[in-house]
């Protein structure tokens, strides 16, 4: 297949570009994807430019999952019309009011929701389904057995299946592209590689009903006038990946009058943001160390104006993309620009054989090791890492945030390369690294005031920075565990805990262990900290409350999945595995003798599922039933 002129306003063959289109949808939809989307999109917008009604522009862009059982959707499941400005968005609505006009409706109701970046499908309750062609998708029910959390529970509609964005962010951002990736992964194969596995022992990749997303109502004009705010408020309160939102009708009537194409409902559109793209030059790389000692390429290019700004910098991702691609000095690439500051390298035009990648750390020079993709410097005393985690303790405690990088720089230069050696630092400290007056006694203030003002404590955990302790993972964790307790718990205390997987229970033991000087010494310094409610406090009580309770085999009652979500919602801390932590096993239909065998070594209580339904009937936690002679034999 040829190759497409390199700049998007040279594409003027709509077949050649049709066949590209298909290729990367293809590449796309199994996961693998070649091209951003916001550059497909611009691709899709000059289709539409150069040959408005080809058939492409008219279907559903098709995904398939070979191995999988095809089924039909009582209606289908189309794509969405897309606005990309605002004089688009107000045609919609104009349309909207005229075509409800002709019904006799005046009032007209929207809803906006975010649109969820993942992969759609329609859950009836016992089945679950892809879009696949709109109108046939694919039975992909198993996703719940592989660890898929139903939000809301089942049988809710179409929905999307998307991973947490902010456990993405700090779990797996280094090991996919992009969280769609893991997705499509988790659904169409059976062989999980590690980091989607863990993902999903987290509870952390969700089957997300649209009925259930946030949302905001109101009519056409106020749609008009806040869409901003709109979408602003809509970010910040959802948790998943967005590439948009979309704006629906909600009068039934209106929807039936406009009805649909073969390619989207006529009543519904998504509000996205359009990429720019341009070509440009790298006159150099620099390469930046963050707080987890990952090395990232910026490249320094020839200034090009992109959506109204001066590109300077462009980020490269990381130095695999830069080997791979040969983005180095010299190197004519393209560049994206779609909403965020910072544009992104999107394609190499024409390689450099001039693409160093540095051996040693560029900052403490200690020698750099492969993760991956990704470069990384493996000293924790590298005083760029240095330098970010103090930037990052007071960016995320956020009570008094006067620390900027350059600050932080100044600082660890002068010596106070430590929380500890910064929180006894006094104006006349701040002085002799010469910050002006104002400045010093400005700083001296912002360190008190950050211990005075109120923080939950969690933030006050996370601004440690310790891997797998984020901000959500700390609210949890602090749930089961107050702070001090916290402190001194292990791997196998953590591992016990509902949504905490074995790696990420190691990591958490290994930072508590390494940071847990600090953290001591900060308590002793007397924050003013908010704990977070205690999950044993605000739980009923009731005989498997607090007790870590692990179900196997084939239960009869109902799924099992079903029986744990029900044994949690009691109270109990329901585990994968046995383990010293566990206090009662219960068994289902076939379950071994060596199980039943290895748990009562570990003195945990086995039971059958009616002799465990019989006890949360009874109430009673103390007495234990009798084991039945099923299991003494063993
Ligand atoms: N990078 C690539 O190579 C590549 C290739 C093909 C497609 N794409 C991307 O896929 C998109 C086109 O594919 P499409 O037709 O699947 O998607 P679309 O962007 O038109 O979105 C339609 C889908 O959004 C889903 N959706 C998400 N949140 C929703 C909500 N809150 N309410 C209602 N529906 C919601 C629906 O299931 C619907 O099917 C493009 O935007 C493109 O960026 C990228
Ligand atoms: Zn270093």
């Amino acid at each position: 297949m040829q190759d497409l002129p390199s700049s998007i306003a040279d594409i003027s063959d709509p077949e050649l570009l049709v066949q590209w289109l298909e290729k990367y949808n293809e590449a796309y939809r199994a996961g693998e994807p070649m091209i951003s989307d916001a550059h497909y999109d611009l691709l899709v917008e000059r289709l539409r430019e150069i040959a408005p009604d080809h058939g492409f522009l008219s279907a559903v862009e098709p995904e398939t999952f070979a191995d999988k059982r095809e089924v039909r959707h009582p209606a289908p499941m189309l794509s969405t019309e897309k606005a990309y400005d605002k004089q688009s968005l107000e045609r919609f609505v104009e349309r909207v009011y005229k075509e409800a006009a002709q019904i006799g409706v005046m009032d007209v109701l929207f809803q906006v929701t975010p649109k969820l970046d993942g992969l759609a499908a329609r859950d009836d309750g016992e089945i679950l389904a892809t879009r696949g062609n709109g109108y046939a998708g694919y039975d992909i029910t198993k996703a719940f057995e592989k660890g898929v959390i139903p939000q809301g529970g089942r049988g809710l509609g179409l929905g999307e299946i998307v991973a947490v964005q902010s456990y993405f962010q700090e779990n797996l951002a280094d090991r996919f592209e992009h969280p769609r990736n893991m997705v499509v992964g988790i659904i169409s194969s059976d062989v999980l590689n590690i980091s989607a596995k863990q993902a999903l022992e987290d509870r952390q990749v969700h089957f997300v009903p649209y009925a259930t997303l946030n949302k905001w109502e109101g009519s056409g004009r106020e749609l008009l006038e806040n869409s901003e705010k709109i979408t602003r408020d809509l970010i910040q309160a959802t948790d998943y990946p967005m590439d948009g939102m979309v704006a629906s009708v909600m009068n039934q009537d209106v929807r039936d009058h406009m009805g649909a194409t073969s390619h989207h409902y006529r009543w519904q559109i998504a509000i996205k943001a359009k990429g720019e793209t341009g070509v440009t030059r790298v006159n150099a790389i620099t390469w930046q160390v963050g707080r987890t000692g990952n090395v990232t390429p910026v490249l320094e290019v020839e200034p090009l104006k992109l959506s109204g700004a001066t590109i300077r910098r462009v980020t490269a991702h990381n130095a695999g993309r830069i080997r791979e691609k040969g983005a180095g000095v010299g190197a004519s690439i393209e560049v994206i620009r779609s909403g965020e500051v910072i544009p992104k390298l999107e394609n190499v035009l024409t390689p450099s054989d001039d693409t160093q990648i540095p051996e040693n750390c560029p900052v403490c020079e200690t020698p750099l090791e492969w993760n991956n993709d990704f470069l990384k410097c493996p000293n924790l005393n590298c005083k760029a890492r240095v330098e970010q985690r103090i930037r990052h303790w007071f960016r995320i405690l956020g009570n008094a945030d006067w620390f900027g990088i350059k600050t932080v720089e100044r600082l660890v230069a002068g010596g106070f390369d430590s929380l500890e050696k910064i929180y006894a630092m006094t104006e006349e400290d701040f002085l002799a690294l010469e910050f002006g007056p104002v400045q010093s006694r400005n700083l001296v203030e912002a360190i008190s005031l950050s211990k005075s003002r109120p923080v939950e404590d969690w933030r006050f955990l996370a601004a440690f920075g310790i891997s797998d302790l984020g901000e959500g993972d700390s609210r949890k964790i602090l749930s089961f565990f107050p702070l001090e307790e916290l402190l001194d718990k292990t791997r196998d205390d953590i591992v016990a805990l509902h949504g905490f997987g074995e790696i990420t229970s190691i990591s958490i033991e290994e930072g508590l262990k390494a940071l847990g000087p600090t953290i001591r010494h900060m308590l002793d310094l007397g924050f003013n900290l908010q704990p977070t409610p205690l999950k044993s406090e605000v739980n009923v009580s009731s005989p498997i409350a607090g007790k870590g309770v692990v179900f196997t085999g084939t239960m009869e009652t109902g799924a099992r999945k079903d029986m744990e979500e029900n044994a949690r919602s009691l109270g109990a801390n329901v585990q994968k595995a046995v383990t010293g932590k566990t206090d009662y096993l219960v068994c289902g239909a076939k379950v071994g003798a060596k199980k039943t065998q290895k748990a009562q070594d570990l003195g945990v209580t086995v039971l059958t599922e009616q002799e465990y339904l019989q006890m949360l009937e009874g109430g009673a936690s103390g007495d234990e039933p009798e084991q039945l002679s099923l299991f003494q034999q063993a």
